[in-house]
């Protein structure tokens, strides 16, 4: 028997919600990977339906984290600023492929003074949202120095990165324009996937945070699908190593022959 409610109709994953800008993105594939889909089906995802998979969001004071985490998770907007002290954190509940599937959403803090308590929760995150305000191009270049923190804690070679400029309400056509050029550069280099994202409006806020569950999902399914795979040649070796088993002695034979 479960004891979680079922989860949310809009929080259901059947397709791969495409990236922002091909211009930087962490893949430009139009479907879930063939492997990944086949699991599901089959329902061999191991343990990533009881996972929940930790998200850190970093960035200056007054960029948007906390706007962007409430837009998404309680559809509210609040215009008068409140500095995050320190971290806060929020559950979502997916299901993704018809696997549940749940992000830990941390909300640090980007004010100086808060940032020592906040630097200590960056450990084990699956991904990093790296947040910067697009009328605020100071913002962006301090983008590499949270980048910098959040490693810090981390393996670069396992997780997910995602450089996002939040208040595009704010921001005029030719101001955005300039931004983005620099943005999508920065996020090339940095190998996170560039969106562009506004917290009042709600726009490609929805579309961000599926798109994170999404590869989120997806790099877990391969990593226990190479799991399992690893476990399956270790029960071969194991058979193998058993010389009162006939197969394992004609295969023993068959090596040496071989050789
Ligand atoms: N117009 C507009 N204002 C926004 C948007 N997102 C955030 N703001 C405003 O920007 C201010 C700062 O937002 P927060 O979300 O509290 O900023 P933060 O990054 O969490 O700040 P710290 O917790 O201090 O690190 C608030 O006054 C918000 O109302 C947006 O998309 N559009
Ligand atoms: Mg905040």
């Amino acid at each position: 028997m479960s004891i979680l409610p079922p989860v949310r109709k809009d929080r259901i994953i059947s397709q791969l919600p495409q990236c922002f800008s091909k211009g930087a993105a962490l893949n430009t594939e139009d479907e879930f990977h063939g492997k990944v889909k086949t699991a599901c089906q089959q329902q061999r995802t191991g343990t990533v339906g009881f996972k929940i998979s930790k998200v850190i969001v970093v960035g200056d004071l007054a960029v948007g984290k906390t706007c962007l985490i409430n837009r998404f998770c309680k559809d509210v907007f609040d215009k008068n600023y409140k500095a995050t002290i320190g971290v806060d954190f929020e559950m979502e509940r997916f299901e993704v492929l018809g696997v549940p599937f749940s992000l830990q959403l941390w909300d640090t803090a980007g004010q100086e003074r808060f940032k020592c308590i906040a630097s200590t929760y960056y450990r084990g995150a699956q991904a990093v949202i790296i947040v910067f305000d697009l009328t605020d191009v100071a913002s962006l270049e301090h983008t590499r120095q949270w980048l910098e923190d959040a490693m810090k804690e981390n393996d670069p070679t396992s997780v997910l990165l995602f450089l996002v400029g939040t208040k595009k309400d704010l921001s005029s056509p030719a101001q955005y324009t300039l931004i983005e050029q620099d943005a999508i550069k920065l996020a090339d280099q940095m190998k996170a996937e560039y969106w562009a994202v506004s917290a009042l409006s709600g726009e490609n806020v929805r579309e961000f945070f599926f798109r994170v569950a999404s590869l989120t999902f997806e790099a877990n399914v391969l990593a226990e699908l190479e799991k399992s795979g690893a476990r399956r040649i270790g029960e071969v070796v194991q058979i193998n190593s058993d010389s009162n088993n006939m197969h394992a002695t004609s295969k023993k034979k068959q090596t040496k022959c071989c050789q």
